[in-house]
């Protein structure tokens, strides 16, 4: 399968060049970054760590997008957003890790879903996929007397908050518990906040120093306290996955996907 990535300069990017020239059956189709970015005219072997691959750093998504089976995104929401229309238009495969989006982002995917095989997620580990479903198993099974509390902490540079990940457990602690997200979060708390809502799924943001992403989810109930946790030690988890998805979706009919799916879960 040709895999293509954008992004290629980022921590993410670099390790997804390294992973798909990794994988047998995969090779490396394009490599793409902003426009100004210093990677441009690099080759993205070299740009990754390895012996050169042949394939120079463009910003020009377009003939990259014409001439790959799919693409392997951990951008932005904004770059994101418009790559999905461009893997709409070239009905190709879509691998989309990148975190932060807004639900107005989220409609464009679902529509740039109707021609493009998207496999989104907030974390493409297998680890934190199956804690996922461990969370939804004990939401399910516990009252509301055991609150949920979700903390989560990476490295300095993230620029979103909650992760991605913490707000995929929340989902799964949300459904679980058959409650809305949307109704029962709370993301800050400063001041007189006054006592916990019952019902409530908190969420706790650390950032700081080179880490790649701890995640944890409390049920805190009367005289107990359950806590379940993942520490991505490699950023390849997340690019292994990513590759597995896109093999994955290449035999599957456009639509708009999840790890979920692609392990089997
Ligand atoms: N789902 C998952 O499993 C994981 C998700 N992530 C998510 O992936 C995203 C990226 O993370 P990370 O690699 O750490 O971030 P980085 O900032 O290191 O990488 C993002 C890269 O995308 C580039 N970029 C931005 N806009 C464009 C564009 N329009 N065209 C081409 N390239 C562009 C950036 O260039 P420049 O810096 O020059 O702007 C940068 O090189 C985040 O949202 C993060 O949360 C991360 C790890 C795992
Ligand atoms: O930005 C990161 O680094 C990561 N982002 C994802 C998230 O927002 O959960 C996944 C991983 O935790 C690393």
């Amino acid at each position: 399968m040709r895999l293509a990535v954008v992004g290629a300069e980022g921590r993410m990017g670099r390790m997804l060049i390294r992973a798909v020239a990794e994988t047998e059956g995969c090779t490396l189709s394009g490599a793409v970054e902003r426009e100004g970015s210093s990677a441009l005219g690099q080759d993205a072997g070299t740009l990754a760590g390895l012996p050169p691959l042949g394939v120079t750093v463009t910003d020009d998504p377009l003939t990259v997008f014409a001439a790959t089976d799919g693409v392997l995104d951990f951008t932005t929401p904004a770059a994101t957003t418009v790559f999905a229309e461009l893997s709409a238009q070239a009905r190709i495969v879509h691998v989309i890790g990148t975190t932060g989006l807004a639900e107005a982002d989220f409609r464009k995917l679902a529509a740039a879903a109707h021609h493009a095989r998207i496999v989104r997620s907030g974390n493409m580990s297998l680890g934190v996929n199956l804690l996922a479903g461990l969370v939804r198993k004990v939401a399910a099974a516990l009252g509301e007397d055991f609150d949920i509390e979700i903390v989560e902490m990476h490295h300095r540079m993230k620029v979103d908050a909650p992760s991605g990940t913490a707000l995929l457990l929340g989902e799964a602690a949300a459904e679980g518990r058959g409650v809305d997200l949307a109704e029962t979060r709370v993301s800050t708390r400063d001041g007189h906040t006054g006592a916990r809502r019952p019902g409530d799924i908190g969420f706790a943001t650390l950032r700081g120093g080179t880490v790649i992403g701890d995640h944890s989810v409390t049920f805190a109930g009367p005289g107990e306290r359950i806590t379940i946790s993942h520490h991505a030690e490699d950023r390849a988890i997340f690019a292994r996955g990513a590759v597995s998805a896109a093999l994955w979706a290449h035999a599957k009919p456009p639509g708009l996907y999840g790890m979920a799916d692609v392990l089997g879960l």
